[in-house]
């Protein structure tokens, strides 16, 4: 068996606190000098691996895929915040859920959904200014959860629908940046476990916010059962869907489903739109071409206009590559198992690097660079192995077609309204659950 190098604990503490901030370089400095595979013993019992490894990747998301569950990150953690749907469930719990969930976004299902995803995609961009530095950032955030937010409840049957979309967002996101202060700082719990103390900071605060989301959503779902529409929309979707003994996902389900959608639909929708601006700002020659096929947003069916725009759809697949959103996912080995020579212990944690594996010098060809046409369709083809920005095996993203088709639509409305030029010339991130984008500055000039 392959003996996997284990990064010094003493190198590993002296380093804590900037791998807290990044932890990229961190990775990047050790599978350069230890190969695809290091580990870390943080503390003793504890081992964490990290790979960038392909062969082992699709060893725990796909071929083995049984033997390894989502880490108590994802599924407690995570968990206390947006409850336990498919991104924070293991077992038969998802199985059940993920099948009765999958179909509301086959192609099929999201193309009924293509006019309002238009709609709100224009109102948003339609807000950018004119000749003024913009961070990017701010107006996808808020554009990705209003996709989201009305693909699961159009207008139809709601008072205030805006109104209860901007709380939700407010809601969200701040117990997000709650749970990130605790898994970053996880030595100052004992301030944010106390209102008293940390007041509106603190986790208690966040949780009672939480509290009052679901009663928002169980107020939608009581008032969508109540009335006779049925505008087709997801939630209607999700309401007639049922699992395989015939029965209905109960409420309390329901709303922590769609608490997911919102958590995992919207913030890595949003990194990437900010990403793939700043590239094709940055690269001149790319807008140029990918110009040439606006003209496919006039098609009556815009599902068949986006699929005639294969240039704007391999931009936005090279920005997937360079900046996957979801730039790592962690899984833990419920048994002892072992892929090709390498060992894998019981318990032991499997961290996956897809930023590292998307830039990595022998798979790729100039990996640094943006480079579209490398997913033209034939070529595409080559990188199925290790080319994952929407993770892999039967836990890959649920939401992967819809959040293509969005990328894809945002790109050409932008480029159809806009003239767009880069404020800085380098592309800043910061890494925290996902890869968000930091000053993601363009300027716009309408054409
Ligand atoms: C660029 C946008 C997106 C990226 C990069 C992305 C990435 C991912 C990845 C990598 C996973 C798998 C995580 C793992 O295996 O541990 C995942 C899961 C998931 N995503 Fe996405 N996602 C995106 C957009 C969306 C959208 C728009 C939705 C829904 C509206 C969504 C809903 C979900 C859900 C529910 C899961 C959990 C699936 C399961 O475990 O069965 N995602 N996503």
């Amino acid at each position: 068996m392959k003996q996997i190098e284990q990064v010094p604990t003493l190198t590993f503490l002296a380093k804590s606190r900037q791998i807290y901030k990044d932890p990229l370089p961190f990775h990047r400095e050790n599978f350069k000098k230890y190969g695809n595979t290091f580990k870390i013993s943080p503390k003793p019992g504890l081992l964490i691996h990290f790979t960038c490894d392909e062969k082992l990747t699709q060893h725990i998301l796909q071929k083995n895929q049984k033997n390894f569950n989502k880490s108590t990150l994802q599924t407690e953690d995570l968990g206390k915040y947006i409850g336990h749907g498919l991104l924070t469930e293991n077992g038969e719990k998802w199985r059940a859920n993920r099948k009765l969930i999958q179909p509301a976004f086959y192609k099929k299902s999201i193309s009924s959904l293509m006019n309002v995803m238009d709609e709100v995609i224009q109102e948003e961009i339609g807000k950018i200014k004119e000749d003024v530095a913009t961070d990017v950032y701010e107006i996808f955030n808020d554009l990705a959860f209003k996709v989201v937010a009305r693909s699961l409840f159009d207008f139809a049957d709601i008072d205030n629908l805006d109104s209860k979309i901007s709380r939700l967002q407010y809601i969200t996101e701040k117990a997000q940046k709650t749970l990130i202060k605790e898994l970053r700082i996880p030595w100052m719990k004992w301030y944010f476990d106390r209102e008293w103390l940390s007041g509106k900071k603190s986790i208690p605060h966040s949780l009672s916010l939480i509290e009052e989301a679901r009663e928002i959503l169980r107020n939608i779902i009581n008032n969508r059962r109540s009335g006779n529409k049925e505008p087709g929309d997801l939630l209607d979707m999700l309401l007639h869907s049922t699992y395989e003994d015939g029965s209905h996902m109960e409420d309390d389900q329901l709303i922590d489903e769609i608490l997911v959608l919102f958590i995992a639909g919207h913030e890595t929708t949003a990194n990437a739109l900010s990403f793939a601006a700043q590239l094709l700002a940055q690269h001149p020659e790319t807008i140029t071409k990918a110009t040439q096929e606006l003209q496919h947003l006039e098609n009556e069916n815009l599902m068949e206009g986006l699929m005639s725009m294969p240039y704007i759809k391999q931009c936005v697949e090279e920005t997937l590559r360079l900046y996957p959103p979801a730039y790592v996912t962690d899984r833990v080995a419920l048994e002892a198992d072992s892929c090709e020579d390498v060992e894998i212990e019981k318990g032991s944690i499997w961290l996956v690097s897809f930023y590292e594996m998307h830039r990595r010098q022998d798979l790729w060809e100039r990996p640094e660079e943006f480079i579209p046409e490398r997913f033209e369709k034939e070529k595409a083809k080559s990188y199925r192995d290790f080319y994952f920005p929407f993770g892999a095996g039967p836990r890959m993203c649920v939401g992967n077609n819809f959040a293509i088709f969005e990328m894809v639509l945002t790109s050409a409305r932008l480029l159809e309204r806009f003239e767009v030029k880069p404020v800085h010339d380098t592309i800043d991130y910061h890494p925290l659950i996902t890869l968000k984008p930091r000053n993601a500055q363009l300027i716009f000039k309408r054409k």
